[in-house]
């Protein structure tokens, strides 16, 4: 088995992930430990700018190699944290995600910044970069990239079960009775919700749910959200942070409550109508919207089967991510797929990556 540290900064721009994970890139060994950086709130704000700015900026504008900087040192930060927390274990790789700040599939475009050979200089270990942009170019979606990781871990679970994600963006994972794996992003997870509560509240979140958990929901406004052509495509499919931003707009003029409960239900709907080729027995939830009462509340109103946290299975919901991108790294570095037709739309099961610091390749 490898060991690699895997780094993930979500869409939800709160911090990055890092995660310890042994992996023979099918197995799974050992996880852990892991921890989060949260970003400074200038750091968040200028990624921030940059997600709005993405369509119009070259990777090579001032603005974005600074901001890329700032972001990789932040990355360093973390693996040296975590090893040390770890008591200084032999890396053999690191699998950096960077951050999302543009994401056009249809226009054969998926930006993550992030300057890998920075990472590798500052940590001395080799750093696989670049997951999503191969499958783009194949014409796939480049999204979710984690269905791999989720079926390596759940084994032999009573099948047809379904894990999903809420970060930002929310995405499932379906393991079925023949063992394939389907998935699709589901439609917004926290990030509108985040930018409601930023808005009404000044903190990061909707803390525990308790603007929406208070509120009402305006059914006329949700049915209007639902009726976004993206919720009658067929997966696979996947979204940018900012696809449902007009979302915002639709609410605003709702109180601070009515408007988060609105925002969440829209969340839960979105993941209950998601055409699946099975129905999960059971749906275990991961990423931060598992902390949202009101959300898991929904999950469980609306969701056919058991709802559960990925806890139940034993799994560190927020380290999750993290731990795939070690997993998919040792993946990309033995040139296995980490992409196929059920999980991105690619033709053919495809492998992603690049690697910096391996010898031969900077
Ligand atoms: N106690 C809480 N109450 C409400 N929301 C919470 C709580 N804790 C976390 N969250 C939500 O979780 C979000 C962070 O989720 P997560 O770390 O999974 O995002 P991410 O890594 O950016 O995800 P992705 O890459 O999947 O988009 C926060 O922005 C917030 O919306
Ligand atoms: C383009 C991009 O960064 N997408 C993220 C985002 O955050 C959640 C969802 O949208 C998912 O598609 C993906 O992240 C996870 C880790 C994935 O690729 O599986």
């Amino acid at each position: 088995m490898l060991r690699a540290i895997g780094l993930m900064s979500g869409t939800s721009l709160d911090g990055v992930d890092a995660a310890l994970v042994e992996t023979d890139g099918h197995r799974v060994g050992k996880r852990g430990p892991s921890l989060s950086l949260p970003y400074a709130p200038e750091l968040r704000a200028g990624l921030r700018d940059l997600l709005d700015r993405a369509p119009a900026l070259s990777p090579d504008a001032p603005q974005v190699k600074a901001m890329e900087r700032e972001l990789t040192l932040r990355h360093g930060e973390a693996v040296q944290a975590l090893r040390q927390k770890a008591g200084f274990p032999h890396v053999d790789v690191i699998g950096f995600h960077g951050q999302t700040i543009l994401h056009q599939p249809q226009a054969q475009r998926t930006w993550q910044i992030g300057d890998a050979a920075l990472l590798w200089r500052e940590t001395g270990i080799p750093v696989v970069h670049d997951f999503r942009s191969a499958d783009v170019a194949a014409g796939g979606e480049g999204a979710p990239l984690v269905p791999f990781y989720h079926a390596a871990l759940l084994g032999a679970e009573e099948r047809p079960v379904a894990i999903v994600n809420i970060g930002g963006v929310a995405n499932v994972t379906l393991l079925d009775t023949d063992g394939r794996v389907h998935a699709c992003d589901t439609g917004p997870g926290n990030a509108l919700l985040d930018d409601w509560a930023r808005i009404h509240t000044g903190h990061p979140c909707d803390i525990d749910g308790r603007l929406a958990r208070a509120g009402q929901v305006d059914q006329a406004i949700l049915r209007d959200l639902l009726s976004d052509p993206f919720f009658h495509r067929p997966a696979p499919k996947s979204l940018d942070r900012q696809s449902f931003h007009r979302a915002l707009a639709m609410v605003s003029r709702l109180s601070a409550r009515d408007g988060a409960a609105t925002l969440a239900a829209f969340t839960v709907a979105a993941i209950a109508g998601t055409p699946l080729p099975q129905v999960p027995r059971a749906w275990y939830v991961c990423g931060g919207g598992a902390h949202n009462p009101a959300i898991m509340q929904g999950l469980r109103q609306h969701l056919p089967g058991i709802v559960a946290s990925v806890a139940e299975l034993g799994w560190d919901g927020d380290a999750l991510e993290a731990e795939c991108f070690g997993f998919l790294a040792v993946r990309s570095l033995l040139g296995l797929p980490i992409s196929a037709p059920e999980t991105t739309g690619v033709s053919h099961p495809l492998t992603g990556g690049r690697i910096v610091g391996a010898a031969g390749a900077v």
